[in-house]
This record gives structure tokens, sequence and C-alpha cells, in this order.
């Protein structure tokens, strides 16, 4: 009796295997039952933005990812720019941030998790400072250059007279840290001179990221485990949940302490902190929008959302310039000719409307954040069912990535060189710059939620990149293979830019 039992639940097991083969056989990926496609995603842990890309060429630009069933982590991956259009823009008011990517950031509420209502307020209080007035635009300039003068100068000269190796990638991450710093709070942590310190902020941040990476890959139930047992990730997580918020609080009381005593913003302070709190008086702002909690969540964004992005774009851009010297060529050439005065070596800056004569210099800026996006990965959560104009059906709650890393190595959009770093697939034969269609080239996302630093970003990242190509030559050392770490949250390189500097001489 027992073995004819035993004998039946083989027979349905083994039936119930063979359906599921049967009905998977033409899959890319195999679609295991229990466990889903995660050994499939397991064994391309290492690089997963590649295998994404790979599983959308040979599916067509749309595909559903089965994760296992105890862990209800489905979903939808796609680059098909028209799937795009329809998520961001189209069809933008049935898809959202969602409440998972906030369980993973639990109290902290910034601008690129939040939804609704709290996204409204935080949206208005960051556009009440990048909308550009002279005010804001002076301060940003001044800030600028003194951060580029301040620091980066002598830091790079620094190494460039020792002619030891540097890792480039540091550099320009505390450069972009103090710049931040300067414009959120007014305050310069000089995280970037000689000695490269180790700050605890920055550090802190580190393990935040690193953790919360962690949660985006591991089941909820594993990392709460974690959590309450207050081990790995979580735990450096929790200290440095800590320091952040001394950081945040002790400035934004300080801020206030300030505000009170003065009981105006100084002429020379137009950092966003100031500007939220003087927004704040008196303003429709809610009594939320009024908290300490609120600016707290204001300063952690602007200490996490464009900093790395921009590190990451120059750090691409110069370690591409030095692999490929016919390019720097043409960029040298385009500085001399737009600034023929510029043997002084002092530092240089320009208006946007300058900037835009930088023709060569904009496609080769171009060229790298279509290659290397800084955000490889967006992610969205449907509200309600709906269908993709791919023909693809979305439930509701149904998780949705959307591969801007993918769509930028697409030899439909790009063509079959699409894996090549040529910025003249920007500029048309008289000479112009050719712009991309947003719905096909979008590494700073587009519609309601596109990113709100991008001109600041991009007059940083070219002042950067024509002041350091003037000055130097930057050499990636010979033992370094420069690889990108593969992560879906953010694009870095897995073990930095070790470069040497080579003064130019000017000429
Ligand atoms: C190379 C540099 C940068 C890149 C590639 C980049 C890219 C992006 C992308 C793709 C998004 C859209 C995210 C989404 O749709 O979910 C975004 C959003 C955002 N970015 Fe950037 N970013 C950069 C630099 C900056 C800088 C320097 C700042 C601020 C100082 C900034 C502020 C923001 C903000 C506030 C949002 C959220 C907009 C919203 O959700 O309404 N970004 N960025």
């Amino acid at each position: 009796m027992v073995v004819d039992m035993l004998v039946a639940l083989l027979l349905i097991v083994s039936f119930l295997f063979l359906g599921h083969w049967y009905r998977n056989r033409n899959s890319t990926v195999r679609n295991w039952p229990v466990v889903g496609m995660l050994p499939a995603l397991a064994s391309n842990a290492d690089r997963t933005l590649d295998f994404f890309t790979d599983m959308l060429k040979s599916t067509g630009g749309t595909f559903k990812i089965i994760g296992p069933w105890f862990a209800s982590s489905d979903f939808v991956l796609t680059a098909n720019p028209m799937n795009i259009n329809h998520v961001f823009c189209k069809n933008h008011v049935n898809y959202e941030k969602g409440p998972e990517l906030r369980q993973i950031l639990e109290t902290y509420e910034g601008i690129i998790t939040s939804d609704s209502d709290v996204w409204k307020r935080q949206k208005k209080a960051l556009l009440s400072f990048f909308k550009y007035n002279k005010k804001s635009a002076a301060y940003m300039d001044r800030i600028l250059l003194q951060v580029l003068e301040g620091s980066l100068v002598p830091v790079l000269e620094h190494f460039q007279r020792l002619g030891t190796e540097v890792d480039l990638e540091d550099v320009l991450g505390r450069f972009n840290y103090d710049y931040m710093c300067l414009l959120g709070f007014g305050v310069n942590p000089k995280t970037l001179s000689a000695e490269l310190p180790v700050v605890e902020i920055t550090e802190a941040l580190g393990h935040i990221d690193d953790a919360l990476v962690h949660r985006r890959v591991v089941p909820l139930m594993i990392w709460k485990l974690q959590k309450w047992l207050q081990v790995g990730t979580e735990k450096k997580l929790r200290r440095g949940l800590e320091i952040l918020d001394d950081f945040a609080y002790t400035h934004i009381s300080s801020r206030r302490d300030e505000m009170r005593r003065s009981n105006a913003m100084a002429d020379d302070r137009f950092d966003a902190l100031t500007a939220f709190m003087v927004e704040e008086e008196g303003s429709d702002m809610s009594e939320m929008g009024k908290s300490d909690k609120f600016l707290r969540d204001l300063v952690y964004d602007f200490l996490t959302v464009g900093k790395d992005s921009t590190t990451t774009g120059l750090a691409c851009f110069l370690w591409l310039i030095s692999t490929h010297p016919w390019v720097e060529t043409k960029i040298l050439e385009e500085i001399k000719a737009n600034c023929p005065e510029c043997n002084d070596g002092k530092m240089v800056y320009f208006t946007p409307e300058e900037l835009n004569k930088f023709v060569y210099l904009r496609a080769a800026f171009c060229e790298t954040l279509r290659l290397y996006p800084p955000v490889p990965v967006d992610f969205r959560s449907s509200i309600g069912p709906d269908v993709l104009p791919s023909g693809d059906r979305i439930g509701p709650n149904t998780r949705i990535l959307i591969s801007l890393y993918s769509m930028g190595r697409s030899e439909d959009i790009w063509g079959e060189d699409c894996m090549e770093f040529r910025p003249e697939r920007w500029i048309s034969e008289v000479g112009e710059f050719m712009h991309k269609p947003a719905s096909l080239y979008l590494p700073f996302g587009v519609g309601q939620r596109a990113c709100l630093g991008k001109e600041l970003s991009l007059k940083v990242m070219n002042t950067v990149a024509i002041n350091v190509l003037r000055h130097y030559e930057v050499k990636v050392v010979e033992d370094q293979k420069v690889a990108m770490t593969n992560k879906v949250l953010a694009l870095t390189t897995q073990h930095g830019l070790r470069v040497r500097l080579n003064k130019r001489l000017q000429s």
C-alpha cells in the first residue's frame, strides 16, 4: 500500500516536472520548479547587467524573470523604447516607485523612493533650489571654482609631482562629496586633500549603500532576520544610519540657530538647506514639510543622489579618454580652439552656452553615459493592470526593471558597432551635435521623475574634464584592468581607477 502511494506520488511529480519542462523548453533562461530562474540569476550574479542585456537581446527587448515561489520576487525586465516611454511618460500615473523600495530604505523617505504627496513636497522643495535664479547660479559657480582650485588641483599637482599612482575615482568621489556638501549645507568637509583621509560619514554612506544593495538582492525574510540578529551588513547599516542622522540633525539645528540669529539669508549663502528653510517660512508646506525629518531626508538626498552618479560619469569618461588617444587629441584641439588664451595654468570656467561650443566633448560625454549609465537600471511598480506596447501583460503590483544599460548597448538602436566608444556617432556631417530622441537615450531618465540635477552635473563634469585634460595626461597604470561592478543599483568601478598623471606641456 505504502509502495503504491509512493509510486503514484513519484508519477505525479514526474508528470508535473515534465509538463513544466515542456512549457519552458524554448525559454532563454531555464525556469525551474520552486526556485524559478534563481539558478541562472545566481550563476550570473557577477555580470547581472550583461546577463540582462544578453537576455533582452535574444527575447526582443522584454522578458519576465520568475523568482523563487516563496520570495514573490518576479519582475518584468525591459529595454524596449516604446515600453519605456509608456511607463515613464504616457501612462506614468499607473507606475510608481512602490512600497517595496521604501521598505528597503525604511525611515528614509528620499525623493528617489517616494511617491504621491511626499514626492510632490520633496520635488517642490528641490525645485525651489534648482530653478536657477541669478543668486543660486552665482553660488553654484563660486563653490565649483572653490573646490576645483582649492582642492582638486592641489591634490592632482601633489600626485603628479610625486610621480606616484592615485585612485582617480576616489579623488573625484571626494571632490563631488565636498561640492555636494557645500551645495547642500554650505559646509566644506575637505575630504579631498593630499592625505586622502578616512572620513566617518562617507564610510557610513558606503556601509548604508552595501546594506541596501544586500536588501535588494536577498529575500525580505533573510534580511529581516539578519536585522533582528544584528549581523553582517545589517549591523553596519544601523551604525551608518546613526552617524548619518547625527550628521544631518547637527547641520539642521546649527543652521536654524544661525537663521534665528541673523533672521535672513546672507547674500553669499545659497546652499539648499538654507533655501529650504527660507521657503518654509510662511509657505503652504504642511507641518510635515517643515519638520526636521523632512529636512533630514533632503540632506540624505544631497549626500547620495547625485554625488556617485557624477563621480562614475567622470571616472568612466577619463578612463575611456585615456584608452582612446585619438579621442583625447580631438578634445584637446577643441579646448585649444575654444579658449586660445588658456595657457596660464589657471582654471577655466564656462557658462552652459559657452560649453555648447564643445561639440566633440559633449559627444564624448554622451557616448560615455550611453555605454556606462551611472544609474544602470530604473525601477517602477505597477498600480493596476496594463498592457505594454510590446504586447506584454502587466498585472497589478508588478515590479518593472528598466535597463538603461541594455538600451545603451542595443544593436537595434545604435547599430552593429554599439559596443564601440565612438563620439562621432553624435556628430553630423557638417560638424553639428546630433540629438537623439529622449525615448532612445535617457541616462538622466525622462518624464515626471527625470533627473533634477542634469544641468548641474553636466556643468560639473565638463568643467572638471576640461581642466584636468588641459593640465594632465591621465595614464591608467599598466597592471590595472578597469571593470565595472555590474550591480543594478549604481555603476562604479570594481577596483577604482588607478592612474599616473603627467604634466602636459602648454603650447
Ligand atoms: C551623471 C550624473 C547623473 C545621472 C546619470 C543621473 C541620473 C538620474 C536618473 C536616471 C534619475 C531618474 C531616476 C528614476 O526615474 O527613478 C535621476 C533622478 C534624480 N536625480 Fe539625477 N543623475 C545625475 C546627477 C544628479 C545630480 C548632481 C543631482 C543633484 C544635485 C541629481 C538629482 C536627482 C534627483 C533629485 C532625482 C529625482 C527626481 C524625481 O524622482 O523626481 N542627479 N537622476
